[in-house]
């Protein structure tokens, strides 16, 4: 046996063990199996027989998805000093009511006509049109081109289980109709996906039989605040409008300052019609948002230029609605500089979250910025961005980046009669020409009664631009006010006036414009947890997630050599002193052999590793080993634990931790 005395010297760049972890090696199945034995996560009630779209953390989950939330506070909230907030889920009906979700937040659901089996309208029309394109494909004779794409492909067909893809060559022309259908799935209102459905004949894959239309279905889930029923409220369906409600509050907080930004950590609940892909379609999940208030005038921001250089992958919106899918690299700054990127402040976080999504560990080959088309994007929405990461399940959408422009202060001020402004002093007063809106008080109030409030306080908060395309349409004798409660009201010149004025103003009042960029917490930890994982050659059936430290739910992996007590306690030593540090590390004393109680922590994502052996207690030292190379150093057990310390703080890395400590090839000493 060699003993740890006796390292090797070799240079520690030859230790670094390349590392092979190319999609084609990755298998679903023996990953879904390693998720499930490490208990990452696990369908929630599963001994009641679970429910659909409700899932468990277990204590890697958690530990992962707290890490990820940690960086992310770090990320965002310390690092650009956001206001923090909690705000909570249980929420009054009125609000959601203002802010369109009551009406509005809804997807089109259709039934199997027979069986009355429910359908994401949407996801179906994908699912059956992407079956035929795979089998014509296949009747072709035509092989997938990426390995990625047909990874991709083939586990889209897995997630909507049924839709067999069947040798059928289709018609040239079809072929072109389907992908165009395909590039664009997410532009479609319910009505024209009935048309589709109809025109090319979607049926339940599954039976063979027809479909109903689409019908709206609102993913709210409504319930009663009190014991008399009275109060309606909803489980929050996103944290935004917890932060909306608290502006003038958090405005005061800031001295009446824009911009700043508020940012909120939470769970929020969607009652999705069909979760059919684990944690990437649930009906509770955590969320990350933020909400950065800007000046509608100045969407600069002044950090900008340390992102500039950050290279994107875009998927603009023009490229999408010819039918394409084909992204192009480029840097933050051209981005916006080209007005691909609507704004500065728009750009800036589009950048930061490719950093941190990076920084986390999502592999940045399979990540990309697709832009919202027209009908996909709210109508109030200046410019819209997913962050989209692709995965088995595909591409899917995983942080939503909008600039909301005035929208939700403007309707919770409306509502609430709560000015929800920025009030700034002006140097020198400025003459401002301007709209002035007067009603016929008595006209106005008999002809829309109950409604006349909400009517007049929606015409007196409108911007200039608006106020002036609606006097052009009265000058032909009438136009139409579009309200919160989503609906469109007649007016008439008789009963509205809109003059010109000039007033000097002292004092420049403005609703800011919002920038929110959005995350899914369960869908990032869900890819990261996909891109990190690879099978080792010599063992296939063996896992390794290869988590950054920064988020691997255990850091240190801290194990003997043999059962020997003195041994025994000398990891327990070291633990303690780990424990000092803040260091997450397990002790295994297991009688497992050291190879397997590596196996065992390369599954949970461990990124180090110390061992202790006989050689520990003649000369102080320990090893430490490296995850993903298996390279391995060996120290003093204190510069060891500052190595580890330094390592999972990102201080140093890995060739860092080389300079530090010396070379290590041998094996452990396993006998006095
Ligand atoms: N049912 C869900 N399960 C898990 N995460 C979700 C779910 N719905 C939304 N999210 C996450 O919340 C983020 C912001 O929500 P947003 O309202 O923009 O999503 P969405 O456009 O409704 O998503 P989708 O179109 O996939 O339903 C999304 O980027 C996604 O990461």
């Amino acid at each position: 046996m060699v003993s740890a005395s006796a390292a090797s010297t070799s240079h520690p760049s030859e230790l670094q063990a390349p590392i092979n972890k190319t999609a084609h090696e990755f298998d679903k199945t023996t990953l879904d199996a390693l998720l499930a034995r490490r208990f990452f996560f696990a369908p929630a009630f599963e001994i009641y027989g679970g429910v659909a779209g409700l899932y468990d953390y277990g204590p890697t989950g958690s530990a992962l998805q707290a890490n990820i939330l940690d960086a992310w506070r770090k990320h965002y909230i310390i690092e650009e000093d956001m206001l923090e907030l909690d705000t909570t889920i249980m929420t009054l009906s009125d609000v959601l009511k203002t802010s369109g979700h009551v009406d509005k937040f809804a997807d089109w659901m259709c039934k199997d006509v027979q069986t009355g089996e429910i359908f994401r309208a949407d996801h179906l029309v994908e699912a059956v049109l992407e079956a035929r394109l795979k089998g014509d494909k296949e009747a072709r004779g035509v092989k997938e081109e990426a390995v990625v794409e047909e990874e991709g492909a083939d586990k889209k067909k897995k997630k909507k289980k049924n839709v067999k893809a069947v040798a059928i060559k289709l018609e040239d022309s079809a072929v072109a109709e389907y992908e165009n259908l395909l590039a664009q799935i997410d532009n479609y209102t319910g009505p024209e996906l009935g048309e589709i459905i109809r025109k090319h004949n979607i049926r339940n894959p599954d039976t063979g039989n027809e479909v109903s239309e689409p019908v709206e279905f609102n993913l709210m889930f409504e319930s009663n605040i009190g014991p008399t029923g009275q109060i309606k409220g909803y489980l929050r369906p996103e944290t935004a409008q917890g932060h909306f409600v608290n502006f003038a509050r958090l405005l005061e907080f800031n001295n009446g300052k824009v911009p700043f930004a508020s940012a909120q950590i939470g769970r929020s609940f969607r009652n999705e019609i069909a979760p059919r892909q684990g944690l990437l379609r649930v009906r509770e999940f955590t969320m990350a948002e933020i909400e950065h208030y800007v000046d509608p005038l100045d969407k600069k921001h002044a950090r900008f230029n340390e992102v500039k250089d950050v290279l994107l992958t875009l998927l603009p919106k023009d490229v999408q609605t010819e039918g394409r899918t084909e992204t192009t690299q480029m840097t933050v700054g051209d981005a916006v500089a080209k007005k691909i990127v609507d704004n500065e402040t728009l750009g800036y976080f589009l950048g930061r979250t490719q950093l941190f999504l990076e920084k986390i560990g999502i592999d940045p080959k399979r990540m990309r910025c697709r832009q919202h088309m027209a009908n996909e994007m709210a109508h109030y929405a200046a410019d819209c961005w997913d962050f989209e990461i692709q995965s088995s399940y595909g591409w899917i959408e995983c942080v939503g980046c909008a600039d909301r422009s005035a929208y939700d202060l403007t309707v919770h001020s409306v509502r609430t009669k709560q000015p929800l402004r920025v009030q700034q002093r002006l140097e020198t007063p400025v003459t401002v020409d301007k709209l002035e809106v007067t009603f016929d008080a008595k006209a106005f109030g008999m002809k829309f009664k109950k409604d006349a409030t909400m009517i007049k306080e929606t015409l007196l908060g409108l911007e200039k631009d608006k106020l002036q395309c609606i006097k052009d349409e009265l000058v032909n004798g009438s136009s139409s006010v579009k309200c919160s409660d989503g609906k469109s009201y007649d007016i008439t010149p008789d009963l509205v006036k809109i003059e010109p004025i000039t007033v000097t103003e002292h004092v420049r009042e403005f609703t800011p414009n919002v920038i929110e960029p959005s995350f899914g917490v369960g869908r990032i930890l869900y890819s990261l947890l996909e891109h990190s994982y690879w099978a080792r050659e010599q063992d296939k059936a063996r896992g390794v997630l290869s988590l950054p430290s920064v988020v691997a739910p255990i850091k240190c992996l801290i194990v003997t050599i043999s059962q020997d007590n003195e041994l025994r306690a000398k990891i327990h030593e070291i633990s303690r002193l780990m424990r000092k540090r803040g260091i997450a590390s397990r002790v295994d004393d297991s009688s497992a052999s050291i190879g397997k109680k590596y196996a065992r922590n390369d599954e949970l994502g461990t990124p180090f590793g110390c061992t202790v052996d006989f050689a520990s207690l003649k000369n102080g030292t320990i090893t430490l080993r490296e995850r993903d190379s298996t390279a391995q150093l060996i120290g003093k057990i204190e510069d060891v634990i500052d190595v580890v310390d330094a390592l999972v703080k990102g201080i140093i890395d890995w060739s860092g931790a080389s300079q530090k400590l010396e070379a290590y090839s041998g094996v452990q000493d396993v006998e006095e």
